[in-house]
């Protein structure tokens, strides 16, 4: 007999939304590799969480254990207050779509749906109504009649997001589902991943290693790194927040300047110093500060500093420092300057001009300021 699972004070920190999935102390060893360690977290009902990390962090790892492919070696898994370790897969109501989709080649876009409601001997008679709803879901209404090879990239994962979602589970796991399309359709997919899971109230977690995908398409994130969950947060609040220096540089593009710790106030303003110059900014971990005299960095994400050719234009701001422009990267909606900067050893800072009137302003080789206020820096131990 299994005991049901009562998480009273996450219950109430979510607003009291059911959780979904409780993720308690689990860990995942492989012959000594440590894949996933001490993994805890809740996802209330409805919600869409993303798996964030680089390769090798143990997103997938524990996908598959939530999914039941693999069994933690230790701590447990509860979805809907059951715990799950000694339930199989197909006993748990979940869709999943992959990378590789899996879809049947030989059968059409409407058999490929139809599937998992006849493995499931769902009454044959509400079987074509109910496919031909989850295909106009997808927007494939019309498209039954297709063979798989008869669509395109797009419109087969349309297929497999209808085929995970016919059977009504109670959860959604996709792994790297977009991960092999071209940018313009993997963008748009994961607007529709979002719209159906929103329309469907469906309670959804999605590994990815791409951020933006993360920041768009997630209710929350759970950032991952050597199989230790290092934050999990809505996605503004890991974007202008980060718990720490891996969430601050996984994340966006982010300057660290290194230095050294000379006073830390009660309000958390730290000052660091690097060589004669001194940094101002705000303690980024406070439960993991940094100390007076150790080792510190300060972090600035490169849209928060102003660029001038004048250091006078940058009066108002609490660092300026000069540089020489040493690259200038266009990219479309915005300019990329790498700048050296003396004071710094002639480390390179990465600035973004989002400004289409300035974006030539600046060439290789010109000297400039930059400056930004103390309150975007955030100094990490
Ligand atoms: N079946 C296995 N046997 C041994 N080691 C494994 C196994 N599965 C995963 N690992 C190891 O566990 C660690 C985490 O792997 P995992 O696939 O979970 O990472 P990931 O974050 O999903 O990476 P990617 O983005 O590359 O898929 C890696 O070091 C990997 O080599």
């Amino acid at each position: 007999m299994q005991e049901p699972f009562r998480t009273v004070a996450s219950h109430e920190a979510e607003g009291g939304r059911e959780i979904a999935v409780a993720v308690r102390n689990v860990g995942m060893d492989f012959d000594g590799i440590h894949a996933v360690k001490n993994a805890s977290f809740d996802l209330p009902k409805g919600r869409f969480l993303t798996i964030l990390g680089p390769s090798g962090s143990g997103k997938t790892t524990l996908l598959r254990m939530i999914a039941g492919f693999q069994t933690p070696s230790s701590g447990e898994i509860f979805i809907n207050g059951e715990a799950v370790s000694a339930v199989p897969p197909h006993k748990r109501s979940i869709g999943m779509v992959f990378q590789r989709l899996a879809l049947f080649p030989h059968m059409t876009a409407a058999e490929n749906v139809a599937f998992p409601l006849k493995m499931r001997r769902r009454d044959a008679r509400t079987i074509p109504d109910r496919v031909e709803r989850y295909l106009a879901l997808v927007r494939l209404g019309g498209y039954g009649g297709r063979r798989i090879h008869e669509l395109s990239g797009g419109q087969q994962q349309r297929v497999a997001i209808a085929r995970a979602l016919v059977f009504e589970p109670d959860l959604l796991l996709l792994d790297e589902p977009l991960a092999a399309l071209d940018r313009k359709l993997r963008e748009e997919m994961q607007l529709e991943f979002r719209r159906i899971q929103r329309e469907l109230g469906v309670t959804t977690i999605n590994v990815t290693h791409d951020q933006r995908e993360a920041l768009v398409v997630s209710d929350d994130i759970v950032v991952m790194d050597q199989g230790e969950i290092q934050q999990k947060a809505r996605p503004i609040h890991a974007y202008r927040q980060p718990r720490n220096a891996f969430v601050a540089n996984f994340i966006g593009v982010t300057n660290f300047i290194a230095g050294t710790v000379r006073s830390i106030s009660e309000e958390g303003d730290v000052s660091i110093l690097r060589g004669d110059l001194v940094l101002a900014g705000k303690i980024g971990d406070p439960v993991n500060p940094p100390a007076e005299g150790g080792k510190a960095s300060g972090a600035i994400r490169a849209e928060q500093i102003r660029l001038a050719g004048d250091a006078a234009q940058l009066s108002k701001l609490d660092c300026v420092l000069a540089g020489t422009v040493t690259d200038t990267i266009f990219e479309g909606e915005r300019m990329v300057y790498e700048v050296a900067c003396a004071a710094i050893g002639d480390e390179v800072i990465r600035v973004f001009d989002h400004d289409p009137a300035t974006h030539t302003q600046f060439e290789i080789g010109e000297s400039v300021f930059l400056g930004w206020n103390a309150r975007d820096m955030l100094v990490f131990r």
